[in-house]
């Protein structure tokens, strides 16, 4: 181990977007910390709960585009662990027919050869029991979509990084980041010096990025983690293949969102896109229930088989940019600074693809994808630099 340096590099934040990239650099025998302020595993970000959406399915081919190497890094992970973490489904999308959001992720998907099915009126309650088609609406199966498992998937993606030496402090907070040739890095327990950092602190990115000078344009919001009950247990199940679902939109709205029943007996989860503002340290002191109303009317109307209450309400957290869009970036003053930040409530199924492209940032490779639309430049005026 050189003498000036504690590690090749050090990355902040242990949730799914830090645990894959601090895998990748391991792959790559660099010398890497993992660092999470929280006991883990914890439930006060972004990457709690048992279950997410993967798909194909998106209105910008280069989601697409990265999905289809996504899905054998999965595979991988799956095949070296040997863990289970991967269930398709298939991913119901509704919305209506004519609207541009529904059309354009048909058409990406057929432009792309993504394996579809397009429902009609006459067929849908056939292949899709207990579902209501609302008028005007169309609907497609994207076939390779499913359910991740995201518990799971995090604790293994952590031990396969141990497995390969790499090193993770949880319970220790970074206080403090120090630019330079050398990254000074201070948390609660001690100071590390690294060539490289990398800050994936999902709700907390704007805090950390402080230290070195610059604030990105993000929000914070609270998402009510909906579970509803099954009047008939097993009629929205995963067993019965039920699918994951999308519907572009509600009574003109954002995304409604559901997975089959899964994690809680009878429960299905199903969410909206959508929370208020939140201070991520104060995410259990608000509480706002307009979204959980607007469900309530969905379920009541498109899913005659739940009762149209919420069972059991959790939180987590979205760090939503302005379009909706990731940031992958280096530092515009300290290249050996590079982050990851605004997954937008739409980032787990993605996690293999960022470990990469951020190891690859860290590494001065060139990406594996063009990451144009993940650069801070696109925001201009709206990234604060101090420096
Ligand atoms: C309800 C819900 C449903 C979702 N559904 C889907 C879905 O179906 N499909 C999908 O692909 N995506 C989905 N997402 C989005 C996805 O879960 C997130 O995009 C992803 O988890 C973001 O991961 P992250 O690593 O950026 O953030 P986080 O998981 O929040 O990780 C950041 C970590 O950094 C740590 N940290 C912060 N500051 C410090 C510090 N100073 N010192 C040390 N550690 C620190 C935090 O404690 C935290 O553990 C959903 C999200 C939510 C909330
Ligand atoms: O990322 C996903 O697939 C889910 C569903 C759509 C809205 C956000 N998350």
């Amino acid at each position: 181990m050189s003498t000036n340096v504690d590690y090749d590099c050090i990355v902040i934040g242990a949730g799914v977007q830090g645990s894959f990239t601090a895998y990748q650099l391991a792959k790559k025998n660099q010398r890497t910390l993992l660092l999470e302020q929280f006991v883990l595993p914890h439930t006060r970000g972004s990457s709690h709960g048992q279950t997410r959406i993967i798909r194909k399915a998106y209105q910008q081919d280069f989601y697409t585009h990265m999905m289809e190497e996504c899905y054998e890094l999965w595979a991988q992970l799956e095949r070296e662990a040997g863990v289970k973490l991967y269930r398709q489904t298939g991913l119901l999308v509704m919305g209506p027919e004519e609207s541009q959001g529904y059309q354009m992720i048909k058409n990406t998907l057929q432009k792309n050869k993504v394996p579809i099915e397009i429902l009609n009126r006459d067929n849908f309650s056939q292949h899709i029991p207990n579902v209501n088609l609302a008028l005007g609406d169309g609907a497609m199966v994207d076939i390779t979509a499913g359910v991740l498992y995201a518990d799971r998937a995090l604790k293994t993606v952590q031990r396969q990084f141990e497995k390969l030496g790499g090193v993770i402090r949880d319970n220790e907070q970074v206080t403090d980041v120090k630019p330079g040739p050398v990254v000074t890095v201070t948390t609660s327990a001690g100071v590390y010096r690294a060539k490289s950092v990398v800050v994936t602190a999902g709700p907390w990115a704007n805090r950390l990025l402080a230290h070195t000078g610059l604030q990105l344009p993000l929000t914070v919001v609270k998402i009510n983690v909906c579970y509803w009950k099954e009047k008939v247990p097993g009629s929205y199940n995963v067993k019965q293949r039920f699918p994951c679902f999308l519907l572009t939109e509600f009574e003109e709205t954002k995304d409604i969102y559901g997975l089959p029943s899964n994690e809680y007996p009878g429960l299905m989860k199903i969410c909206y896109h959508g929370g208020s503002e939140t201070n991520p340290d104060q995410r259990d002191k608000t509480t706002n229930r307009s979204d959980i109303d607007i469900l309530q009317r969905c379920v009541a109307c498109c899913f005659p088989g739940l009762v149209p209450e919420p069972a059991v309400v959790e939180s987590c957290l979205y760090t939503l940019t302005p379009d909706h869009h990731f940031v992958l970036d280096c530092h515009p003053s300290h290249s050996n600074i590079v982050f990851g930040a605004g997954f937008s409530g739409h980032g787990f199924k993605f996690g293999p693809i960022i470990g990469k492209l951020l190891c690859e940032l860290v590494l001065g490779e060139v990406p594996s994808y063009d990451l144009s639309p993940f650069r801070i430049r696109r925001f201009q005026d709206k990234t604060k630099s101090a420096l």
